[in-house]
């Protein structure tokens, strides 16, 4: 049997009388690259926060491949801490010299090996972004979210981040699962596209990752369809077969 990292079975969430997820299943493998997409509202954001066990579902169960599963969120909003150098927002001002020197070659793995004195105003948005990235690679996650972490950047910084996410993500043979509502980010970056509709996964397509700009326009207008189309029944979860 394929080992799997993590599991949502029947998975709901209510708050009040306000369903926000029902009936959410789906299984990410070690090493995969997953997008979550949808519309805003859909309830990727929940998703994300019952995964990083910032929220408990209110239905189903969330199987992990072991109970203390390291699970680390880069969000959009950097939360760099603006009166720590780029380095002791790494190492959190630490003075063990294990600790400091893992922040240094973390922040080197993210191209900012220059930039461990700098405070975070005076670097671009793409370097806190970086920045954001290496402090949640500190803890060796086993499993990587990306809530968006690209939206505030610029068209031609969002595109290079893109890539180099996508590298260090390969490199690290890192699980990831991506949120974002750009159909076109998560086709480019993703082995696996699982759309998110009304509190619920509707389809499951093969991502474009490493492919030519062709299939990664193909995939993204295949899933953006999926997207808008009026009438979908929540209790068909539809899957696609792996391209060529
Ligand atoms: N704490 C909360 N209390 C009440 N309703 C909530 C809460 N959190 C989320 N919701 C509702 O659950 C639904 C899903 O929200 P969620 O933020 O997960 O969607 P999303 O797809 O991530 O949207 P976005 O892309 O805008 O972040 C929405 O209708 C939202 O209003």
């Amino acid at each position: 049997m394929e080992t799997t990292l993590i599991t949502l079975d029947r998975i709901g969430k209510t708050y009040g009388d306000k369903t926000a997820l029902h009936d959410v299943n789906f299984t990410i493998y070690p090493g995969e690259f997953v997008a979550l997409v949808g519309m805003s509202g859909g309830g990727k954001s929940t998703i994300l926060r019952l995964i990083a066990e910032l929220e408990q579902p209110t239905a189903g169960t969330i199987t992990r491949a072991q109970a203390d599963l390291v699970v680390r969120v880069m969000f959009q909003n950097d939360r760099l801490l603006p009166w720590m150098t780029t380095l002791d927002n790494l190492s959190f001002d630490s003075h063990d010299k294990a600790q400091q020197d893992k922040a240094k070659k973390t922040l080197a793995s993210v191209g900012l090996k220059d930039f461990a004195d700098q405070y975070p105003n005076q670097l671009s948005g793409g370097q806190k972004q970086r920045v954001a990235l290496a402090r949640a690679l500190m803890a060796d996650p086993q499993l990587l979210l990306l809530d968006e972490p690209l939206g505030a950047l610029d068209a031609l910084t969002r595109r290079n981040m893109q890539q180099f996410i996508g590298q260090v993500c390969d490199q690290g043979h890192l699980t990831t699962l991506l949120i974002t509502h750009d159909v076109d980010e998560a086709a480019r970056m993703a082995d696996r596209i699982i759309v998110i509709k009304n509190g619920t996964n509707v389809y499951e397509a093969a991502g474009a990752k490493g492919q030519n700009a062709e299939t990664v326009a193909k995939v993204a207008e295949e899933v953006l369809q999926v997207i808008l189309r009026p009438d979908d029944d929540p209790t068909q979860v539809e899957a696609v077969a792996a391209r060529d």
